[in-house]
């Protein structure tokens, strides 16, 4: 093989935390469309999931293997990149996408949520971020970092005080980690989703009808209403933003939020 047919050759390859459902699926789905190899990282016990969702990436001509981590653990997330690189032989994207949400009011967050949800949503970040430029290092790759922020990194929202103050941390590291990584030539953003069907809303809407008594529904109804484009989001409308910020055409947009909401903050 020449040494360009050698290069036409190079595959891509992508890691997405909290890919085995949700917003996580989607864009593991909208980067294998892309024509990236992807590394599908959840918890062990999403297997079966995760299973599924690399049986669709395989359906859609890309390689894809699920690998089992707690991305709040450095150890983890350092060995699902090494494993992805090894594995899928190329290493150009991590989305630090695995997140949780905890709906109480303020007065009422104990130390252990606060100290978990850190653990996942902020930690996570800056383990996904470390390993990620140190394997782009290792591979001498202008690699891009994308992380999951929210509408809650923009703006805090009552009864999810610990979870908007995670997300407000993704922010900042984003910014910070973007001025750091610069001469290296990766890239560091996020994306900020409002309110997106998923698992983590039916979640957020049961525990608010606990707590305000409105039924089951209602509490998202009311947040969908206040949504311009007048619709709830999908995961595919998220997946085409980090899709953007994997692709060419984000080549020099580095430290941003970017938010996906249909038009419920304005920055
Ligand atoms: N659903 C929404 O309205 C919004 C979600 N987001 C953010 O988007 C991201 C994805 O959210 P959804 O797909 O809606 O949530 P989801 O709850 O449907 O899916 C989250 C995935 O992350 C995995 N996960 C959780 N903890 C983990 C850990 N310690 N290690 C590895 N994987 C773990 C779960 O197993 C699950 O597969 C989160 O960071 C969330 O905060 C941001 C704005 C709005
Ligand atoms: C889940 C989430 O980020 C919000 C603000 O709903």
């Amino acid at each position: 093989m020449t040494m360009a047919e050698n290069k036409a050759s190079e595959n891509k390859v992508a890691l997405v935390t909290g890919a085995g459902q949700g917003i996580g699926r989607g864009i593991a789905l909208k980067l294998a469309s892309d024509g990236f190899d992807i590394a599908v990282v959840d918890l062990p016990f999403q297997e079966e999931k995760a299973a599924g969702v690399v049986s669709e990436i395989e359906a859609l001509g890309r390689k894809a293997i699920f690998v089992g981590a707690d991305v709040s653990k450095k150890d983890d997330i350092v060995a699902a990149v090494d494993r992805a690189a090894a594995e899928l032989g190329s290493f150009d994207v991590i989305v630090n996408n695995a997140g949780i949400a905890q709906v109480k009011p303020f007065e009422e967050i104990t130390e252990e949520e606060l100290n978990k949800i850190f653990a996942i949503n902020v930690n996570s970040v800056v383990w996904g971020i470390q390993a990620a430029a140190a394997k782009f290092t290792e591979l001498g790759k202008k690699g891009r970092i994308i992380s999951a922020a929210s509408i809650a990194s923009v703006k805090g929202f009552p009864i999810l005080g610990a979870y908007s103050a995670s997300k407000f941390a993704v922010r900042g590291l984003t910014q910070v980690a973007s001025q750091e990584l610069a001469p290296k030539g990766i890239t560091v953003n996020a994306y900020a989703p409002g309110i997106v069907g998923t698992g983590m809303w039916d979640e957020i809407d049961k525990r608010l009808s606990e707590i305000n008594g409105k039924p089951i529904g209602q509490n998202l109804k009311e947040n969908v209403e206040s949504i311009s484009l007048g619709r709830i989001e999908t995961p595919e409308d998220v997946a085409g933003v980090v899709s953007f910020f994997a692709g060419p055409n984000a080549a020099y947009v580095t430290g941003q939020t970017l938010l996906v909401d249909g038009g419920m903050l304005y920055s």
